[in-house]
């Protein structure tokens, strides 16, 4: 049957965004060769504020005109970070999340100018980030390190790091800096075990309206069953802790060699002083994600996670 089709993508118009698109054009023309895709780009609240996104209601900032121009049939297919995709509430009535691409490395890194690792760092070195998970884990396995809000994307936070006036070095994301050919700023890779990443981390998600059959087949025929699966515990366990932007939650869902599904979830005090840490394995990600949720919850998250967040870095 003819694919013969204009489909087209919606997406935030930062770099990464844009080679997120890329990526996806380039899988649907090896798969569907017939269909023309069409890339219509925009700024987001997020990408324009330079503030605290608590105060543009947190990480739908990056993603709400995008969703915006789906439900009113101006794009056919929206590309997600799954890491900014709200976690807290579920995706806007009528749409569906179709697919989720083979994930990429999922770890965090540091960016250091000098091609320094984390651990060979002066007391008061000056860190550019703005996740409370990673300020939580910064305070909690280097305390005499200096976090310093940092806002924009990829591309301008490196361009501040150059400059030097307030950063001395960066915490970014690996699979991010590889998106935008950056990869080789990437001065120490750290491992997940002591940088918990992000839910969703590495992921992307491919998003299109719920009645939309053709488009959700093409998506559907991108998508990685591992993935999902893998996306579908962490982020169940996020719900059911009702996570946003500000909440130091990290974890991270593996298939393990045998089959099984793995789920590893932290809670961390912003001073890095008290750590709550849940390791479970089942073969369905909504229960293990489920399971691991209610443990956290009964080791204290939710009074954890219910305390301010005083500008967090
Ligand atoms: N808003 C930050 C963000 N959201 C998604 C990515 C790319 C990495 C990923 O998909 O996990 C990044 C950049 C970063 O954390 O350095």
């Amino acid at each position: 049957m003819s694919d013969s089709r204009l489909l087209r993508i919606g997406t935030r118009n930062s770099p990464m965004a844009l080679a997120q698109v890329e990526r996806v054009r380039t899988m649907l023309a090896d798969r569907h060769p017939d269909v023309t895709v069409e890339v219509m780009s925009m700024s987001t609240s997020g990408d324009r504020w330079q503030g605290d996104l608590a105060a543009l209601g947190g990480k739908g900032a990056f993603t709400k005109e995008v969703d915006a121009a789906l439900l009113a049939g101006n794009v056919d297919l929206v590309v997600h970070c799954v890491k900014d995709v709200p976690g807290d509430r579920p995706a806007p009535a009528g749409t569906v999340m179709a697919a989720y691409l083979a994930r990429d490395d999922v770890r965090d890194c540091l960016v250091h100018p000098a091609g320094l690792r984390i651990e060979q760092l002066p007391a008061g070195t000056r860190i550019g980030t703005s996740a409370v998970r990673r300020v939580a884990q910064l305070a909690l396995h280097w305390p005499h390190l200096a976090p310093v809000a940092i806002r924009g994307n990829a591309n301008s936070r490196l361009a501040k790091l150059d400059t030097g006036d307030r950063y001395d070095a960066l915490l970014l994301a690996v699979s991010g800096l590889r998106r935008i050919g950056q990869a080789d700023r990437i001065t120490h890779p750290i491992d997940v075990d002591t940088m918990v990443p992000a839910v969703g981390s590495g992921t992307l998600v491919l998003q299109c309206r719920e009645d939309d059959t053709g488009t959700r087949d093409l998506a559907a025929s991108l998508g990685d069953p591992q993935a999902q699966q893998e996306t579908t515990a962490e982020r169940t366990m996020l719900h059911i802790l009702q996570g946003n932007c500000h909440s130091p939650i990290a974890a991270l869902a593996r298939t393990e060699p045998d089959g099984r599904l793995g789920l590893r979830a932290r809670v961390i005090s912003l001073d890095g002083k008290t750590v709550l840490d849940v390791h479970e394995w089942a073969a369905d990600p909504i229960t293990l994600g489920t399971s691991v949720a209610a443990a956290l919850l009964r080791q204290g998250a939710r009074d954890l996670l219910d305390l301010p967040v005083h500008g967090a870095a």
